[in-house]
């Protein structure tokens, strides 16, 4: 497959949808729309949407960690059948907005369903692909859930109104994944302003492809 896949990670409000909308229409800039892709996890397609819809549903309280566990690795699979494998095959760069490191740092290490065990039932969805590259925007979980409580109050999800101690050991997850993969993970400290991040993530991407940018 000809494509690039390109995954952004991070806690809450680490600026993820922020940054990839304007890499991805630098990107668009340099190789034209039909060579770029913008997808998201869960999401990207009608079925993940629809498990997206219940996996966010404010009113499923009661729902089983492990229940939301395969349910984010179900939306994955659907989501690398419908949409990431045939954008690969047309040679597209695809920025994907969260892959299987969210189910691994807010599953595994945030609902405490292991790290290692979500990796695993994950290996049934993913068959084998994984990201090329994954830049990760590291934030404090107290800056990043301020950033969302000041603009974004009115799109507050399930897993956003989880207390801090749930997002500071989602971040300690994060930190852990990208000093076990340092090949594939890049940190890019997300707490500067905007446009430095984005000028961070444009030079990491240019340095792993030297074709973009
Ligand atoms: N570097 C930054 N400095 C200050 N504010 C920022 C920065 N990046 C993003 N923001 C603001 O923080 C809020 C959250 O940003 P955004 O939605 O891009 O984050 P996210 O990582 O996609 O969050 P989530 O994972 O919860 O969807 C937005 O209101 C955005 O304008
Ligand atoms: C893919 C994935 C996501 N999550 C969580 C992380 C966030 O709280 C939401 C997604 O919200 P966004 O505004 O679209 O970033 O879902 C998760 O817990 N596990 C996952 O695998």
């Amino acid at each position: 497959m000809d494509g690039k896949f390109i995954s952004f990670e991070g806690p809450d409000g680490a600026g993820k949808t922020s940054v990839i909308r304007q890499i991805q229409q630098k990107l668009v800039d340099q190789l034209g729309a039909e060579k770029v892709m913008y997808t998201r996890e869960p999401g990207g397609n009608k079925i993940s949407e629809q498990i997206r819809q219940i996996l966010f549903d404010g009113q499923n309280t009661d729902m089983d960690g492990r229940t939301e566990a395969l349910l984010f690795a179900a939306a994955r699979r659907q989501h690398i059948v419908s949409e990431i494998i045939p954008g690969l095959q047309a040679g597209k760069v695809i920025l994907c907005d969260r892959f299987i490191d969210s189910s691994i740092a807010y599953q595994g290490a945030g609902r405490g369903l292991g790290e290692k065990e979500i990796w695993q039932i994950n290996q049934f969805a993913i068959d084998g692909l994984m990201p090329i590259l994954t830049i990760y925007l590291d934030i404090e979980s107290e800056v990043g859930l301020r950033r969302i409580a000041e603009h974004r109050a009115n799109q507050v999800n399930r897993l956003d109104k989880e207390k801090l101690d749930f997002h500071r050991t989602v971040r300690q997850s994060y930190l852990k994944l990208y000093k076990n993969y340092p090949g594939r993970i890049k940190l890019i400290d997300a707490s500067q302003p905007l446009e430095k991040v984005i000028e961070d993530v444009q030079a990491t991407i240019h340095d792993r492809f030297s074709d973009l940018f």
